[in-house]
């Protein structure tokens, strides 16, 4: 960097001193912490950001969200310039740009990082960094450090996209580097336009929205979800959306509402009740990247049956298989592309569903939690399709596959109805799949459509599509340890291996129940240790839990030595 550029950083950078005593990690899903914290935090993510898009000679996203946290936190990610997230080789960057102590410092790794990554300042490449924020209520201040940030690299350009979900921010970016429209009303019509697709290609027998089972009722976590499922909602037919729970609503957000809840506590969120029996209920959560399905039990005391991101992944799975079934099947389909398809779960995934998954078939593989290993491991495949079970994932389709696809229907005009064999209308089908679902990371609002649409393809009511496979009871705990990064896993995080000895106090535990398993890691966006159990009833899963919390507590525990 020249001179001028070095005093504008170093000028700029005096405004925001990192907070004293506090280290911050960029974490599972970026930097997350109180949000008094992290004005700083966010200033030198935005710089990060610029530093990014001249690197990659692309738009770079930066959204200020933390997703299923309380309303008093926020955090800050990237996306990157395909869309996805941050390269996980610039995080070692991020982490130290986050605590470097002063302005000083901060200009030192800079300048370091610049030469050693080779990228260019020279002021020949507009860098250009979409900002977008969730509905918390210090979004809007953050956002303003965010662009102090970006503009801090000379000549770069911060546009502010306004509240938006965070895979609308990641849709953009992706949208904006493969040059094609990119608004929010682009997004919407995109969406709205393939999901009206799939509900032309449904099979003439099967009743499509005809009034009896078109009404979905949806928590909106008190955040954003909600108030842009409405916006989308105008734009379809057929399918009602009720939204409970938006963020005009006045609640609090994800307090006793939103995906992250109803996931792990496993119980109705505020303003659902026995009403809702019958009907299909969704809950989206903070910043609408997750979706859990549920069903309210007759003289539900408050528990629900939940349908949660393993399910949604087996009906997408099971719909995908069928289509490609139907491809393959037909004589003028025999040189298309033979897709390579592959699911790709965590440690999380209930073990009924991997069971499930591989009984049809189905290649499955394991990665650490958070999405960004997920959607990593999915791209090696025609067809990836990852869910956590938290409710986050979708489906990546290869480019090469998605030619195939094209070639076979560039015959086929739909508006005419005039359609082809049963293998052309499965390649439609999967092509307006993959401009629905969204290609740069797990969304609530096209995942929502998604299953909504292969729900009346099937003919299958929830009950039908919960019944694929019985859940084995599970238990999910959270613990508060005096340093959770003294845990350390491998194995996709379900084995540690330190502190020592606490694996095999696990396993003596497990080891009680026929079904058993259990796993302990720390949180990449929560200061406590996670604890899973799964054993063959409910009870003995909450032992299970218990007794494994009680065990991390010993090791690890404010009193332990
Ligand atoms: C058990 C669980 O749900 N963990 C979530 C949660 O990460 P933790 O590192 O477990 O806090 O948030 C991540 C980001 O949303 C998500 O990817 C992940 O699956
Ligand atoms: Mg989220």
């Amino acid at each position: 960097m020249n001179e001028e550029q070095q005093c504008l950083l170093l000028s700029s950078a005096s405004h925001f001193w990192p907070p004293k005593g506090v280290k911050l990690s960029y974490g599972t899903a970026g930097f997350r912490a109180d949000a008094s914290l992290l004005q700083s935090t966010v200033y030198r993510v935005g710089i990060l950001a610029a530093l990014r898009s001249l690197k990659t000679r692309s738009v770079i996203g930066l959204m200020i969200t933390a997703s299923h946290n309380k309303v008093s936190d926020n955090g800050v990610k990237i996306a990157d310039a395909s869309g996805g997230m941050l390269s996980q080789h610039w995080e070692p960057f991020a982490d130290a740009l986050a605590n470097a102590p002063s302005p000083q410092h901060l200009l030192l790794l800079i300048n370091e990082f610049v030469e050693k990554e080779g990228i260019s300042v020279d002021g020949d490449w507009q860098v250009e960094v979409l900002l977008g924020r969730d509905t918390r209520p210090s979004g809007d201040a953050l956002l303003q450090a965010a662009k102090q940030g970006v503009t801090s690299i000379v000549g770069a350009v911060a546009t502010d996209m306004g509240i938006l979900t965070t895979p609308q921010l990641h849709w953009m970016v992706r949208a904006r580097n493969k040059g094609m429209k990119a608004s929010e009303q682009d997004y919407f019509e995109q969406l709205s336009s393939s999901f009206r697709c799939l509900v032309d290609l449904i099979p003439a027998e099967k009743c499509k929205f005809d009034g009896v089972n078109d009404k979905v009722v949806v928590d909106g976590a008190n955040g954003v979800g909600g108030v842009k499922l409405k916006d989308l909602g105008k734009l379809l037919n057929g399918l009602i959306i009720e939204v409970r729970n938006s963020s005009e609503d006045g609640g609090v957000l994800n307090d006793g509402v939103g995906a992250d809840y109803v996931q792990k506590e496993k119980v109705l969120p505020n303003n659902f009740g026995s009403k809702d029996t019958g009907i299909r209920c969704v809950s989206l959560d903070g910043d609408a990247d997750r979706l859990v399905y549920f069903i309210v039990p007759p003289k539900s005391s408050g528990r629900i049956d939940l349908v949660d991101g393993d399910k949604i992944l087996s009906l997408f799975a099971l719909f995908i298989r069928e289509q490609l079934s139907f491809l393959n099947e037909k004589e003028d389909m025999k040189n298309c592309h033979q897709a390579h398809v592959g699911v790709i779960q965590t440690a999380y995934a209930n073990g009924a569903s991997t069971n499930y998954l591989k009984l049809l078939g189905l290649e499955v593989n394991f990665t650490p939690t958070g999405v960004k290993y997920l959607h990593e491991k999915a791209t090696e495949f025609d067809i990836g399709i990852y869910f956590e079970a938290n409710g986050h994932g979708t489906v990546l389709f290869s480019e090469s596959f998605i030619e195939s696809l094209e070639a076979r229907t560039n015959e086929i005009s739909l508006g005419s109805k005039v359609l082809g064999s049963e293998g052309e209308k499965a390649a439609l089908r999967l092509l307006a799949l993959s401009k629905l679902i969204n290609q740069a990371v797990g969304d609530a609002l096209s995942g929502l459509l998604l299953v909504e649409v292969i729900l009346q393809h099937m003919g299958w009511s929830i009950n039908k599509w919960n019944e694929l496979y019985h859940d084995l009871p599970s238990k999910q705990l959270k613990v508060k340890v005096a340093d959770r990064t003294a845990v350390v896993t491998t194995n996709a995080e379900t084995v540690v291996v330190s502190p020592p000895g606490l694996q095999e106090a696990i396993n003596e535990e497990t080891a009680k129940d026929p079904q058993g398993r259990c796993f302990v890691r720390p949180s990449g966006t929560e200061d406590v240790v996670r604890v899973y159990a799964e054993a063959s009833t409910q009870e003995a899963a909450d032992t299970l839990a218990n007794c494994v919390a009680k065990l991390v507590d010993q090791f690890l525990g404010f009193n332990s030595s």
